[in-house]
């Protein structure tokens, strides 16, 4: 099947959106693990995504440097959003390559710039460059992704149907906050 350019959903978020934590026990984004990535993320133009991941010393494997796996989840977590925010389409990654061109240390922080580069069928292709210490800092890690669009099955069949429920039961909430109807009597 041909790699077509992706389609960003009509209603991804615009340029400049800043991009809230998806689930608050995510290792890569969230905030209910002070050792996480807490990996933030905002939209740039032209179906790109921009993420900010400090390494703390919980993120070493040498002393004083990254380990190489935690820098990969900084990048399926940037590439996941990346997907998830522009395609608007459950999928979980199937390939993750990355390359290590510098080390990075403890204490710096990666801004990590992540593209759709396409589609075919349910897969799709996404790529990202991490620059050390500036948007325009030297590229120290680069990542390519395979992810596949999966049903919400995938995730109540394999995961925890009760975290699921709680998660889409505050992600209501919030949307009733968010469009100021938060005051119905059995919240
Ligand atoms: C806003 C949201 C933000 C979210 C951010 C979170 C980011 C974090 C994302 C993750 O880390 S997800 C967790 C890690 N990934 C997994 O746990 C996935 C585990 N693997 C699976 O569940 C299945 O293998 C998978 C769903 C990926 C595919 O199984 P399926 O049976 O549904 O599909 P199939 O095997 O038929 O593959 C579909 C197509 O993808 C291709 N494919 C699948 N896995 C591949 C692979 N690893 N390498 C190359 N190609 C692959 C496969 O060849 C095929 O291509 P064709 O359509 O051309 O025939």
């Amino acid at each position: 099947m041909d790699v077509e350019p992706p389609a960003v959903h009509p209603k991804a978020p615009t340029p400049g959106t800043e991009l809230g934590i998806h689930f608050d026990e995510c290792f890569g984004c969230g905030d209910e693990f002070e050792a996480g990535l807490h990996l933030r993320s905002r939209i740039g133009e032209a179906q790109t995504v921009y993420s900010e991941f400090t390494v703390t010393a919980a993120h070493q494997g040498a002393p004083g440097l990254a380990h190489g796996g935690l820098l990969a989840c900084a990048f399926d977590e940037a590439l996941g959003s990346t997907v998830g925010n522009l395609l608007r389409r459950p999928a979980v990654t199937g390939k993750l390559e990355t390359d290590f061109r510098r080390p990075v240390p403890v204490g710096s922080t990666l801004y990590i710039e992540a593209r759709l580069d396409g589609t075919a069928g349910r897969k799709i292709y996404a790529s990202a460059d991490g620059h050390l210490d500036a948007p325009d800092g030297p590229i120290a890690v680069s990542a390519r992704a395979l992810f596949v669009a999966v049903g919400f099955e995938h995730f109540t069949t394999h995961g925890d149907p009760a975290a699921l429920k709680k998660l889409a039961d505050a992600q209501e909430k919030a949307k009733r906050v968010r469009e100021g109807r938060d005051w119905e009597i059995n919240p």
